[in-house]
C-alpha cells in the first residue's frame, strides 16, 4: 500500500536516525524532502503546504531540537501529522436511524461502487449481524443491475430487483417499502455513475438523496486517481452532503495522494478502504494505523484483529481442549492450523501489516509463505493416520516414501518434523493457561464487535 510514498518518507526519516542533534539546516532540508515525497505522491498542494508547515514549525521547537534522539522524535512528529492529515480519528459507519438505515452510494463509473456495496453488505451481515437489502438505481445499464444481483447472491444478502426504464426515485421508494416490510436493518442503494462529473448525474443523485434522506451518503472513489479523487469528491460534496468516503483499490500501486487529500479537500472522513477485488477486502479506515503502515511501523493491532476474525473459534477451542487431553497435539492438528492459515485469505495483506517496511515485506514475500503452507499440508497428507499421531516414530525409510509421495526432498520432511516439534513445545507451554490469558487480554483490547461470535 502506497509503496513509493512509504519508501520516500522512510528514506527521509532514516537519514535523520542516530543523529545526536538536529540543526535548523537539517530540519529545513528534511522538510524539503517531505515536500518532494508528497508532491510525487500526488497530494493536493494546499494539503502539502499544511503538512510541511506543521512539521517544520513543530520540529524547530524545543521538543525536537533538544531531544536526545531527535530522529525518533521527528519520526513521531511526521507520524502524528500524517495521522491528522488522514483524518485523525476513526469515524464509524452511522446506523443510528429508524430501520431501515439507508446508505446511499455515489461515485464515478468504475470507481468500485457495486463491489463496495457487496463488501459492505457482507461486513454488516457477518460482523454486525444486520439484515441487509441492496438495490440498484442504475437505470441506464441493465448489466449494472445484474452485477449487483450477482454480488448480493455471493455475499448472501437480499436483492431488490429493478428495471431499466423505471425512475431511480420510484425504485428507491419501492425498495424502502420492501425493506420495511421485511424488517431489514439496512438498505444499501447503489446509483449510476458516469465517466466524469456531469450535471444530469448530480441532479439525479440530489433527487435520490432528497427522496431517501439517507443516514449515510458514501462517496466511493478510486485511490489510483490521486488528488483528482479529492477534486471529484469535492464536486459531489458541493451537491449532496457526503458523510463519508470509501477509498477503493488501495491495494494497487496508488501513490497515496487520494488518501492524503480527500479529508481536507472535502471535509468528509474516509470510513473504509478497499484492498482487493474479493468481497472480504474492505477494511475500516484507521488513520493512525495507515500512517504507521506508510512509515513502515506496521499495524499489529490490525493484524491481530484480522487473525481473530478469520480464525475459526470453534476449531480453536477444540484444539485447546485436545492440548489438555492425554493425546496431545499431533500432526493432524498441525495440519488443521496450516489450513486455518490458508483460510486467513492471502498472506499479502498480513505481511503488509508487519513492521519493517517495504523491504522486509519484499523479503518475506520472496520466501513465499503460501507455497510453504501448501507443501506442509501435502507432506502431512502423505502420512498414515498413525504417523500423524506419533510423528516421533517415523523411520528413515518412511520419510523417503513420504517425500516421494508429496513431491519433496527428505530434507523438507525433516524440516517439517522439526517445525512441528517446536510448535508442540510452544503449545504445551501455552496450554498451562497462557493461551486463555492471552485471548482474554486481546479481547479486552479489541473494539466491540471485533471478536468472533461463533
Ligand atoms: N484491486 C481492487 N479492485 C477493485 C476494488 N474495488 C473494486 N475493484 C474493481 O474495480 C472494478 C470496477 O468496480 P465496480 O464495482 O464494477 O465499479 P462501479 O463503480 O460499480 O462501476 P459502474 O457500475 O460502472 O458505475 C471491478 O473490476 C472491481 O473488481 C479494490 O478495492 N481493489
Amino acid at each position: 500500500m502506497f509503496e513509493s510514498l512509504s519508501q520516500r518518507l522512510s528514506g527521509v526519516l532514516d537519514s535523520l536516525r542516530g543523529q545526536g542533534r538536529l540543526t535548523e539546516d537539517q530540519i529545513n532540508s528534511a522538510a524539503r524532502e517531505l515536500r518532494m515525497a508528497l508532491l510525487e505522491a500526488d497530494v493536493a498542494l494546499p494539503v502539502i503546504k499544511g503538512f510541511v508547515d506543521a512539521v517544520k514549525a513543530k520540529a524547530l521547537g524545543a521538543e525536537i531540537t533538544q531531544s536526545l534522539t531527535p530522529g525518533q522524535a521527528f519520526l513521531r512528529l511526521v507520524q502524528q501529522t500524517l495521522t491528522d492529515t488522514l483524518g485523525g480519528e476513526v469515524v464509524p459507519l452511522n446506523l443510528r436511524a429508524q430501520p431501515p438505515a439507508i446508505l446511499l452510494m455515489a461515485g464515478l463509473q468504475g470507481a468500485g461502487k457495486t463491489t463496495t456495496v457487496g463488501k459492505l453488505a457482507k461486513l454488516l451481515k457477518e460482523r454486525e449481524k444486520k439484515s441487509v437489502l441492496v438495490v440498484s438505481c442504475d437505470v441506464y445499464r441493465p448489466a449494472a443491475i445484474e452485477q449487483l444481483r450477482i454480488v448480493a447472491g455471493q455475499v448472501g444478502v437480499e436483492f431488490f430487483p429493478s428495471e431499466v426504464g423505471q425512475s431511480p426515485q420510484a425504485i428507491a421508494r419501492a425498495a424502502v417499502e420492501q425493506a420495511k416490510k421485511t424488517y431489514a436493518d439496512v438498505l444499501i442503494v447503489d446509483t449510476a455513475g458516469r465517466t466524469t462529473v456531469d450535471e444530469d448525474m448530480m441532479v439525479e443523485l440530489a433527487g435520490l438523496h432528497a427522496a431517501l434522506d439517507p443516514v449515510e451518503t458514501l462517496f466511493v472513489v478510486d485511490a489510483m486517481t490521486g488528488q483528482d479523487a479529492a477534486k471529484t469528491a469535492r464536486a459531489f460534496a458541493d451537491r449532496v452532503p457526503l458523510t463519508g468516503v470509501v477509498l477503493t483499490k488501495a491495494d494497487g500501486d496508488s501513490r497515496g495522494g487520494a488518501a492524503l487529500s480527500v479529508r481536507q479537500v472535502t471535509g468528509a472522513p474516509i470510513k473504509y478502504i478497499g484492498v482487493g477485488e474479493k468481497s472480504d477486502k474492505l477494511e475500516v479506515f484507521h488513520p493512525d494505523r495507515i500512517a504507521a503502515r506508510i512509515l513502515g511501523q506496521g499495524d499489529m493491532l490490525g493484524l491481530i484483529e484480522e487473525t481473530v476474525q478469520r480464525v475459526d473459534a470453534e476449531k480453536a477451542a477444540k484444539l485447546a481442549a485436545k492440548l489438555k487431553s492425554k493425546k496431545g497435539f499431533d500432526l493432524a492438528d498441525f495440519r488443521e492450523q496450516m489450513l486455518q492459515m490458508q483460510n486467513m485469505g492471502g498472506f499479502d495483506s498480513l505481511l503488509e501489516k508487519l513492521p519493517g517496511g517495504a523491504n522486509l515485506q519484499a523479503q518475506l514475500k520472496n520466501a513465499n509463505p503460501e507455497k510453504q503452507v501448501k507443501r506442509t499440508i501435502a507432506i502431512i497428507n502423505s502420512m498414515t493416520a498413525q504417523e500423524r499421531q506419533f510423528p516421533d516414530l517415523i523411520k528413515a525409510s518412511r520419510k523417503r516414501r513420504i517425500a516421494a509421495g508429496s513431491g519433496v526432498e527428505v530434507q523438507q520432511v525433516n524440516q517439517l518434523l522439526r517445525q512441528f516439534d517446536q510448535t508442540r513445545d510452544m503449545m504445551k507451554k501455552m496450554a498451562g493457561g497462557g493461551m486463555a490469558k492471552m485471548m482474554r487480554s486481546l479481547a479486552g483490547k479489541l473494539p466491540p464487535g471485533m471478536m468472533p461470535r461463533r
